[in-house]
């Protein structure tokens, strides 16, 4: 299957600061993918060396089989709407369309005249005076007018309101399945991501956390949630000293031992210990996404490459709002190791 966005321990450096590192993701051709983490998980950065704005300090990258930005002819087959979506204030609709014409090879008019008169945007308006909905279906217009094989847009549609964001989706997604258009697009909003991506990359702390087809992330993700036998991490981790585990213990935390962190007792090596202990009690083969106890319960989000069936533990689905915050949550983020890709 041809890829759309290939990256090998892709990393970019400002100073001394990685904005993204070790990022290896394979994107085939056709999806439209979505890109979700917090502020400054190196989203736009990912974003801007796909579209050749930015060089890789490590790594490497192609798009669409070619090095982003290295030639005219691979300019012309990437799209990229930044995240203020830029316009010109002073020039009017009718002559972004006669800019968008001059400035791209492959340029579609008829596509985008037909576009602006369906949205009601009238030619001789300024940019400037336009609201902010009609400023990013202009620029999503000059985007697809363009006629890239793929469309990057940076959060598109996060100045709009829930309205104007639903139509501005709708018309990227129709213009995709029409166009048979790649998109790769960034947001904080889980929902509209679910609603019109059908891949989906988390990236946090500036590495890929998971990547995927949202039906196989949620087919391979678990929450599992029980009794939190003793509840004090104290007595835990003195239990531990008592020789009272049970047979294998042992390989089991050290298994666990980097996976899993408590997000409420983290302080002290002793601490650390007794939240891996706890971790000892789940079945084998899993790999903890995040962590969460009260006095009495304990929950955990796992990864799992087959079912989880284990009497001591209730096994739940997951939305996909809830895999994208456990491995969101940064609580968890500091001690958990990158996830392998899961393919789609
Ligand atoms: N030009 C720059 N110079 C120095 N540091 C930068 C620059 N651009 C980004 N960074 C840093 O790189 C990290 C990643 O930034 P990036 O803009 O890629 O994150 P993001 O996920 O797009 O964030 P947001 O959701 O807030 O837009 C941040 O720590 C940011 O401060």
């Amino acid at each position: 299957m041809t890829s759309v966005l290939k990256a090998q321990a892709l990393g970019k450096r400002y100073g001394r600061r990685w904005a993204l590192r070790e990022c290896t993701i394979d994107i085939p051709a056709g999806h439209v993918v979505g890109l979700v983490g917090p502020n400054g998980a190196g989203k736009s950065t990912l974003l801007k060396l796909a579209s050749g704005q930015l060089e890789p300090t490590a790594g490497g990258i192609t798009v669409l089989g070619g090095r982003p930005g290295g030639t005219p002819a691979q300019l012309a087959k990437v799209g990229f709407v930044a995240q203020e979506t830029p316009v010109y204030a002073g020039l009017t609709v009718a002559e972004h369309l006669r800019l968008g014409a001059r400035l791209n090879p492959r340029w579609d008019d008829g596509m985008a005249r037909e576009r602006i008169a369906r949205l009601g945007l009238v030619p001789t308006h300024r940019a400037g005076k336009l609201s902010g909905g009609q400023r990013a279906q202009l620029a999503l217009t000059l985007g697809l007018a363009k006629r890239p094989d793929l469309l990057i847009l940076d959060e598109p549609a996060a100045a709009l309101d829930p309205l104007a964001r639903h139509e501005f989706l709708q018309g990227l997604m129709e213009a995709a399945a029409e166009h048979e258009l790649s998109v790769v697009l960034s947001s904080h909003l889980v929902s509209d991501l679910e609603r019109v991506c059908d891949y989906l990359i988390v990236l946090v702390d500036s590495r890929v956390q998971i990547a995927g087809k949202p039906d196989q992330l949620l087919a391979t993700h678990h929450r599992l949630t029980g009794p939190r036998r003793d509840p004090d991490g104290r007595q835990e981790a003195s239990a531990r000293h008592s020789a009272r585990l049970p047979d294998g213990a042992h390989a089991v935390v050290a298994q666990h031992r980097d996976q899993v962190s408590d997000s409420r007792h983290e302080v002290s090596e002793g601490r650390h210990e007794a939240s891996a202990r706890r971790s000892d009690r789940l079945p084998g083969g899993l790999y903890v996404v995040s962590a969460r106890h009260t006095d009495r319960q304990s929950t955990y989000v796992v990864r799992a490459d087959g079912p989880v069936h284990d009497p001591a533990w209730t096994v739940g689905r997951l939305s996909l709002e809830d895999l994208v915050l456990a491995y969101m949550d940064q609580r968890t983020a500091e001690n958990r190791r990158a996830a392998p890709e899961v393919q789609g």
